[in-house]
């Protein structure tokens, strides 16, 4: 349901109608204040229309980034991905005074990259172990709030980032919003493993159930290789990555699955994430945002304001209590 505000203005065009006013709307880029010595982002003119699935990301990480990180955050967590770009533009966009005494604490090296290029200032977690906020990206959420993490191999040092944090969001798309993990990302759980260890941890992986050929053909549990690089993936802390993907039963139970893996011998860190987050965040192609709570109440915005106002934050179109009623029924 388009807001108030939309429905005036589409009301006002005629030929727009609502929904496509607001994936309009989604694509605009607002302007943005100088950062001190930094880079100056445009100030009256939209950036290009990004693709619906771009704007999603955009949408959910400065919905998050306006929720969560306020004027008193000043020890903030930035994860890694596609998404988190965004994040670090909406923090920006901020302001200098806002992060005139900040600190950025990064998960990996793209976004030790992205703090540096923005001009904010970079720590890390052994100077700052006690973070105020963390926002990172995802590449499955679960109905709890779950996640399947390390599609760029950043699991490790994500996972001490969530857990330094006092509240640790996720930002995605609407692809990454699922029931059961393992049912969109289908190539595997990551695992960081001790190089020397692999192959020990492989048979680990696949006496736990992890399958080297999936039923529908495709290739299971492996080492992750480099694509443009002969052998393995390398990450950030000099390790290996495998991919083990396991049958539904047992992704349905990630936190079981978490403890046995990482019960292993030669195990660094899993990409399981569970009962971690306090909220996900996932940008729709609509242009709104659906926020899942981690006590499960669930939000829709349906619109995301075009510049941060630091005092009074979103607007909740309207809220929608999906927990389960006290006497169970639906
Ligand atoms: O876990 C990660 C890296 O290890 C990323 O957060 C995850 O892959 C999500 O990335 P994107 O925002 O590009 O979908």
């Amino acid at each position: 349901m388009p807001s108030p505000a939309v429905s005036r203005l589409s009301s006002s065009m005629p030929g727009v109608d609502g929904p496509s006013l607001i994936r309009q709307l989604a694509n605009f880029v607002p302007p943005t204040q100088p950062v001190s010595a930094g880079r100056q982002l445009p100030t009256s003119v939209p950036l290009p229309v990004l693709p619906a699935v771009e704007a999603a990301k955009r949408l959910a990480a400065f919905a998050a980034v306006d929720r969560h990180v306020g004027l008193e955050h000043k020890f903030i967590g930035i994860g890694s991905g596609s998404t988190v770009p965004y994040v670090v533009d909406r923090i920006v966009a901020q302001g200098p005074e806002a992060n005139r005494h900040r600190v950025f604490i990064p998960t990996g090296f793209q976004s030790k990259e992205l703090i540096i290029k923005a001009h904010l200032t970079l720590g890390d977690v052994d100077q700052f172990p006690n973070l105020d906020v963390t926002i990172d990206g995802a590449d499955e959420v679960d109905n709890d709030l779950n996640c399947i993490k390390g599609g760029g191999a950043c699991q490790l040092r994500e996972k001490v980032l969530a857990e330094a944090a006092t509240t640790w969001v996720i930002v995605a798309d609407y692809r990454k919003n699922s029931h059961v993990l393992g049912t969109t990302w289908t190539q595997g759980v990551p695992i960081e493993v001790a190089p020397f260890a692999y192959a020990k941890v492989l048979t680990n992986l696949s006496q736990l159930g992890s399958p080297h050929i999936l039923p529908n053909g495709k290739p299971g549990l492996a080492l992750r290789m480099a694509k443009m690089k002969a052998g393995p993936v390398v990450s950030d802390n000099g390790n290996f990555i495998i991919d083990a993907p396991f049958p539904p039963e047992q992704m349905k139970k990630p936190a079981e699955l978490l403890h046995q893996i990482k019960m292993l011998t030669g195990v660094v860190e899993v990409g399981l994430f569970c009962d971690m987050a306090e909220a996900a965040y996932f940008g729709n192609e609509d242009g709104t945002v659906m926020i899942r709570h981690a006590d499960g109440a669930v939000e829709n915005l349906n619109s995301v304001p075009a510049t941060p106002d630091l005092a009074s934050a979103l607007t909740s179109a309207f809220i929608e209590d999906e927990r389960p009623a006290p006497d169970g029924k639906a």
